[in-house]
């Protein structure tokens, strides 16, 4: 499993600029995605070719939290359970707080690497200031401007030889590797057991790699699959406040390593905010999505219920058009049979490769339809069009402006590769090129 590196301090140090900075990519365009993260605080980044999953804690924040303290110890409780390394950042204009050194005091009992990141260091001046923080006892400062990239590169450099090496992939081309998510509650645990249950469990769980993950394999109709860390599913004795806390995380470590994801949801609840979060990171981690909707024996049905609930989910995951919906009962076993077939057809278009000219067909015809809107007074123009990859499938075109196509643009020709190929239950990666190395 790829080490994660989670990013602590209290409100305004500049976490998210230092977030930003080192996954170093513009802020994700999801303004107009309801559901999706708006900044999201969660990525993959790539250093000297090691991967590590980099989380920025001050997202976790709950929205209506106001009490400071509280908060910073959520922030230092998670990156201690769950990161392999610690950056806590202080803030050199400011000053150190009694709140920093509340959080100093929590990480100095950790029994992980601690990085002591002082933030905002521009210029010389603050340089001298930034001394004071010694006075909170540690050896090494590491003083920095996450805001004009100063200093960043000798952090990253000694985080990378002390963080962990990933303890090794298992992926298997063949096999498909299914994640099952969902906030408390909705039947997660239920719902892996009927499958299990179902199928043949060809080995025990093995122990994974660092963190205790529990994959557990099968097969169906002699076909191999993983059901990806059924440990964190079926943890018992966790605390209700743990599990409340903690399920997006677990959701996002289990999507980060599956081909299709099982978003379940609960026919007895409706689509709650969690939901949407989980879903969202599906999404943005570019995994096969399935919706689950579980506990489909609780609802009084007439004949609307279903629609209703297509509609819903529909309305509440705009960004997740192409997911297939199921509506099971972990429960009595209805139509949970047909849940692997549907992850078959999934991962069939999740792997899936068109040819260049059928692409550049119906990429030239979408252009054609419906003109790319003028960048700055200048005319867009595309050339090409080239599929460089697959899991989710990923395309190259190459524009004169590759900067300058909007959004609802990119989306237009999603939908239109869509329309002619299918893609379901799969996101899309669209990448535009300029013929002069410009990428965005
Ligand atoms: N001068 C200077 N300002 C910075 C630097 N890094 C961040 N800032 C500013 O500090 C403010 C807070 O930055 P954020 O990255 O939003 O801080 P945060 O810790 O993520 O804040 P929360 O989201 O509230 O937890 C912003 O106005 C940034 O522009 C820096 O290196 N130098
Ligand atoms: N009526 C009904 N109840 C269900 C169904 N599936 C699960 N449940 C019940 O819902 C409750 C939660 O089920 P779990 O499988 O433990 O849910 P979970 O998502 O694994 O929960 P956490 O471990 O808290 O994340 C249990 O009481 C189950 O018996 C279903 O299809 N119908």
């Amino acid at each position: 499993m790829k080490p994660i590196i989670a990013i602590v301090g209290r409100p305004n140090v500049g976490k998210s600029t230092l977030f930003n900075r080192l996954v170093g990519r513009r802020k994700a365009m999801v303004d107009d995605m309801p559901g999706v993260t708006r900044d999201r605080n969660y990525a993959e980044v790539t250093r000297f070719d090691r991967p590590f999953i980099l989380v920025d804690t001050g997202g976790f924040e709950p929205e209506t939290n106001d009490r400071l303290l509280q908060q910073m110890r959520e922030q230092s409780r998670f990156a201690m359970d769950e990161a392999d390394l610690i950056l806590l950042v202080l803030d050199a204009r400011s000053g150190l707080t009694p709140a920093d050194e509340d959080v100093v005091e929590m990480l100095r009992r950790v029994d992980k690497p601690v990085f002591f990141v002082v933030n905002k260091v521009d210029g010389d001046r603050q340089e001298n200031a930034a001394g004071d923080f010694y006075s909170i006892g540690v050896d090494r400062l590491y003083t920095v401007s996450a805001e004009h990239n100063r200093g960043i590169g000798d952090l990253m450099d000694d985080v990378m030889e002390v963080l962990p090496v990933d303890a090794g992939k298992d992926e298997a081309s063949d096999v498909t590797r299914i994640a099952v998510v969902g906030r408390p509650n909705v039947g997660k645990s239920t719902l892996v057991n009927r499958l299990l249950g179902y199928e043949r469990v060809v080995a025990n769980p093995t122990a994974g790699t660092t963190r205790d993950a529990v994959d557990t394999r099968f097969l169906c109709n002699k076909k191999p699959y993983v059901l990806i860390d059924t440990a964190g599913i079926r943890r018992k004795g966790k605390t209700v406040e743990k599990v409340e806390k903690y399920s997006v995380m677990d959701a996002l470590r289990s999507i980060e390593r599956a081909d299709v994801v099982l978003i379940v949801l609960s026919a007895e609840d409706g689509v709650t905010e969690q939901d949407s979060k989980i879903a969202g990171y599906a999404y943005e981690a570019g995994r096969g999505c399935i919706f689950v909707v579980n506990k489909w024996d609780t609802l009084e049905k007439d004949n609307s219920s279903m629609g209703k609930f297509v509609e819903e989910i529909r309305r509440s995951f705009k960004y997740l058009p192409f997911a297939p919906i199921l509506f099971i009962s972990a429960k009595t076993g209805q139509r949970t049979g047909k849940i692997i077939a549907e992850v078959d057809l999934v991962m069939e278009q999740f792997s899936r490769r068109v040819t260049t000219s059928e692409l550049n067909r119906v990429f030239s015809k979408a252009v054609e339809e419906h003109h790319a809107p003028m960048d700055g007074g200048r005319r867009v123009k595309f050339y090409f069009a080239t599929q460089v990859g697959t899991k989710p499938p990923s395309f190259v075109i190459f524009t004169n402006r590759p900067e300058g196509i909007h959004f609802s643009y990119e989306r237009y020709l999603m939908n239109s590769f869509r329309e002619a190929f299918g893609f379901n239950g799969t996101p899309l990666h669209l990448m535009f090129r300029g013929r002069d190395r410009k990428e965005r």
